[in-house]
């Protein structure tokens, strides 16, 4: 089967071949090729022809077979294309065999992956992250480049030693400059982490719960964050400057951010936004990105946002679940927000059971969904009326500054006020209760 991608007229970019194998009866090949096809297209490729093999399992040596290693040689001087990305993260040996067989370049999809993340890394952790991983992936990788020339030169074709003397020196050099670049980087980001560490306990400390958005990469999370923050945000955070980066385009957000957020009727939460997902994020990047994207392991309630104007949402949806069990969470309260209704042309907002059909930039929308999210942390409050006496005044003016009143009273002993709190705060002020 091959796709022909006829925008021929970008001629200012790349042409690639993508290339991928069915091994697997259950594999979604499209939807992995369609996000294979988005991934290059974000790295400015453009695809020209999508080559695909059925095997049983992967050849050890040029992982296709060699009919279809043959193929994309010749395909890559018809489209006089010098790169070749694969679907699947290929072992060294592979890639350099690959390339060696068909004059050219070959990344594979976690290569890709990893130039993206270098491309759109702003912040400083953000840069360490990415160019941790990309070291993590290099590391054993280091002969590929180095023995390119080396295998052309004795016609030595397979794995194993093609040289000794100067080349295998120059690798133990390039090993060690690596590895000390690694050791600098963790060491840095553990600096850089160890503030985070201290905001986390902070605000863990503050007891304020707190919502995380998750899902897969451009479905809307962060237009989502900016809406709220518009609305309710902390005073400057409503400002544009304070807004978070929202795009069209894969991995717009890298990092982390947290906000409060303040409802008029006084219910305040904490919402965090973070990087996106896509299938078979690479391990180098989920380890490099760890606590990044553990933000969401600490959250109280998950809104997971899905683009419902994508054909692949469902598995898109897959991909976050899959995503999220690799980060250990799971079982943690969900929302599921079925996001760009209005581009999807469905009706919004719809609220099914803990699923909600949404337009981000709708009002309405925005509205129905902090109800739910209310109704989710809130779930246990408990409607209670305390008696406090007047010298404790203070205690009434701090429960007053996070709740709504219900009702008040006056007696010559103090204030007895009808309120809604969780079991801590009952417990917290029990000896008032009446
Ligand atoms: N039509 C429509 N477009 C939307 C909606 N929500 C978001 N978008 C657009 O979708 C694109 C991606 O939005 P972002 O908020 O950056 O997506 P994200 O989930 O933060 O993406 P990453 O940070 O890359 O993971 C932007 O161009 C938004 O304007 C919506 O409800 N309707
Ligand atoms: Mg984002």
């Amino acid at each position: 089967m091959a796709n022909n991608y006829t925008d021929t007229t970008l001629d200012q970019v790349r042409p690639v071949l993508l290339a991928g194998l069915k091994t697997d009866q259950k594999q979604n090949l499209d939807y992995e090729l369609t996000e294979l096809k988005n991934l290059a297209l974000a790295n400015n490729l453009q695809p020209v022809e999508t080559f695909l093999q059925a095997l049983d399992r992967p050849n050890p040596a040029t992982y296709f077979g060699k009919g279809k290693v043959e193929e994309l040689k010749v395909a890559v001087q018809t489209y006089d294309a010098d790169l070749i990305v694969t679907n699947d993260e290929l072992s060294p040996s592979q890639i350099r065999n690959l390339e060696n067989e068909t004059g050219a370049t070959v990344v594979d999809r976690t290569g890709l992956i990893l130039d993206i993340f270098a491309q759109r890394a702003q912040t400083k952790v953000a840069k360490l992250q990415v160019q941790l991983a990309r070291l993590q992936y290099q590391l054993p990788r280091l002969r590929t480049s180095m023995s390119v020339s080396l295998d052309q030169q004795t016609g030595a074709g397979g794995a194993g030693f093609t040289s000794r003397g100067s080349g295998e020196t120059k690798l133990e050099q390039s090993r060690r400059r690596l590895t000390n670049e690694m050791v600098a980087i963790k060491r840095d980001l553990g600096e850089l982490q160890k503030d985070a560490t201290i905001q986390s306990k902070k605000r863990q400390a503050s007891e304020l719960p707190t919502v995380a958005l998750v899902g897969y990469t451009n479905a809307g999370k962060s237009t989502l964050m900016n809406q709220f923050l518009a609305r309710f945000g902390q005073g400057a955070e409503s400002d544009q400057s304070k807004q978070v980066f929202e795009k069209d385009m894969l991995f717009a957000t890298l990092n982390t951010t947290i906000r409060q957020l303040t409802l008029p009727d006084k219910t305040k939460f904490l919402l965090s936004d973070t990087v996106g997902f896509v299938s078979k994020l690479p391990h180098h990047l989920v380890a490099a990105f760890e606590s990044t994207l553990q933000e969401a392991a600490q959250a109280d309630l998950l809104l997971q946002v899905v683009d419902i104007s994508d054909d692949h949402y469902h598995d898109m949806m897959k991909t976050t679940e899959e995503t999220l069990i690799r980060l250990g969470i799971k079982d943690k309260p969900m929302i599921t927000l079925y996001n760009k209704a209005d581009k999807a042309e469905w009706a919004f907002p719809i609220v099914d059971g803990d699923h909600i059909t949404i337009s981000a930039q709708d009002r309405e929308s925005q509205d129905v969904v902090l109800d739910h999210i209310k109704k989710e942390l809130f779930a246990n409050m408990s409607e209670v009326t305390l008696h406090i006496p007047f010298a404790d005044s203070r205690v009434v003016a701090s429960i007053l500054a996070n709740h709504v009143l219900l009702d008040q009273d006056y007696d010559e002993t103090g204030t007895t006020i009808r309120v809604a709190l969780n079991p801590q705060e009952i417990e917290q002020h029990k000896q008032y209760l009446a």
